[in-house]
């Protein structure tokens, strides 16, 4: 007899939640989606995507739901949490999890999250289930409920156990979500230590996505806008980035990776191919930015270990400024 297909809950089904549901829906899952904003379109007419890697697509998840407490008589093989990451929110993620997480010690979490020290709130709350650290690329936008764009073939899923030395059940966990991924269409990696693949992500954040949230510019556009001061500090932020990484004794967190990061932002710049980076989605629709996630959780062990963060610090105030902008917005107009 053969295996029962997995059974996936995804939890934060938006712009990345919706491209991984399509793909792990072709590998042959089972998935249910909790669903907020976007419910009644996806309860009625499911997701529709529009992407150069898997053409014009409808599909819909297995099942879905509006809250997460309606399936804490389930049991997942993974939790595939795609939510923004906002360290300190109230209730914290672990607790948003607790009804499918509880006295479940076998599920695995997926975090495919940006960001640093995304996983250790879920380790501590759950220390016996195999947790994945998962590093995105794929540039997907939700632009209305249930409808999402993905303009590029970029598909990669870095991924692996939080923390790197689990044991090996935890790690064959990771193999079988890789596989997944990739039986579904897209591409995936697993790393022995997930946290270098994490931390030279954060070069590409922490420079791009409040420059994107607070200029309105894609990195292409923002890199000619004011030569060389825009490339300075892009690249000055990058290298502070490194220094910090240094100081934290992550490996391969380096100017040559860099360098090829932000080579590619120039590319795009020459060929007016800029990205628009998610935080920048977020404030023309209002939403909070990641901005703990992204730079103050690098700042605050910045100021741990004596790494001088100049810019990243700068940037860290406007950003949190229009965070709460944004966010005063919104309370205004629900009002
Ligand atoms: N978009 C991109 O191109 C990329 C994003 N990333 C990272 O991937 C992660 C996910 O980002 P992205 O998909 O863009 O985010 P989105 O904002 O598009 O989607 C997040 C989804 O989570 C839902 N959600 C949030 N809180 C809850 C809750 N309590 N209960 C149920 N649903 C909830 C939101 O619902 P609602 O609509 O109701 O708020 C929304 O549908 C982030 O860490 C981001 O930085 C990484 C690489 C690229
Ligand atoms: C760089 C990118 C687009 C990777 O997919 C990203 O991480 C973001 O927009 O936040």
């Amino acid at each position: 007899m053969s295996a029962p297909p997995p059974n996936i809950l995804l939890y934060g089904a938006g712009s990345i939640g919706g491209v991984y549901l399509y793909q792990l829906l072709q590998a042959g899952c089972t998935v249910t989606a909790v669903c907020r904003s976007n419910y009644e379109v996806v309860k009625t007419s499911g997701f529709k995507l529009s992407s150069v890697r898997f053409g014009d697509v409808t599909y819909r998840p297995t099942a879905v739901v509006k809250d997460i407490s309606e399936c804490s008589g389930d049991s997942f093989d993974f939790v595939l949490v795609c939510t923004k990451s906002f360290p300190g929110s109230n209730p914290s993620l672990p607790e948003q999890l607790r009804p499918v997480l509880e006295n479940r010690p076998h599920t695995t979490i997926v975090l495919a999250q940006n960001g640093i020290m995304i996983e250790e709130e879920v380790a501590v709350a759950f220390p016996q289930n195999p947790i994945l650290s998962g590093v995105i690329y794929c540039p997907a936008v939700q632009t209305g409920p249930g409808t999402i764009e993905y303009a590029e073939m970029l598909n990669l899923f870095e991924l692996g156990t939080y923390p790197s030395n689990a044991p090996d059940v935890h790690k064959n966990e990771a193999r079988r979500f890789a596989d997944l991924m990739i039986k579904g269409g897209g591409g995936a990696e697993v790393h022995d230590d997930i946290q270098i693949a994490r931390w030279s992500k954060l070069l590409m954040n922490a420079a791009w996505n409040p420059i994107g949230a607070l200029t309105m510019n894609t990195d292409g556009d923002f890199l000619l806008s004011s030569d060389p001061y825009a490339y300075d500090l892009a690249w000055g932020i990058m290298l502070e980035v490194i220094e910090l990484a240094k100081q934290m004794g992550i490996p391969g967190v380096t100017t040559e990776v860099a360098e090829q990061k932000i080579a590619l932002s120039k590319r795009r710049a020459e060929t007016g191919t800029g990205r628009e980076m998610s935080m920048l989605q977020d404030v023309r629709q209002g939403r909070s930015i990641e901005v703990e996630a992204i730079l103050g959780n690098a700042l605050r062990l910045g100021k741990q270990k004596g790494v001088s963060m100049p810019r990243l610090e700068t940037i860290y105030a406007l950003a949190k400024a229009r965070c709460s902008a944004i966010e005063k917005e919104r309370s205004k107009k629900s009002a």
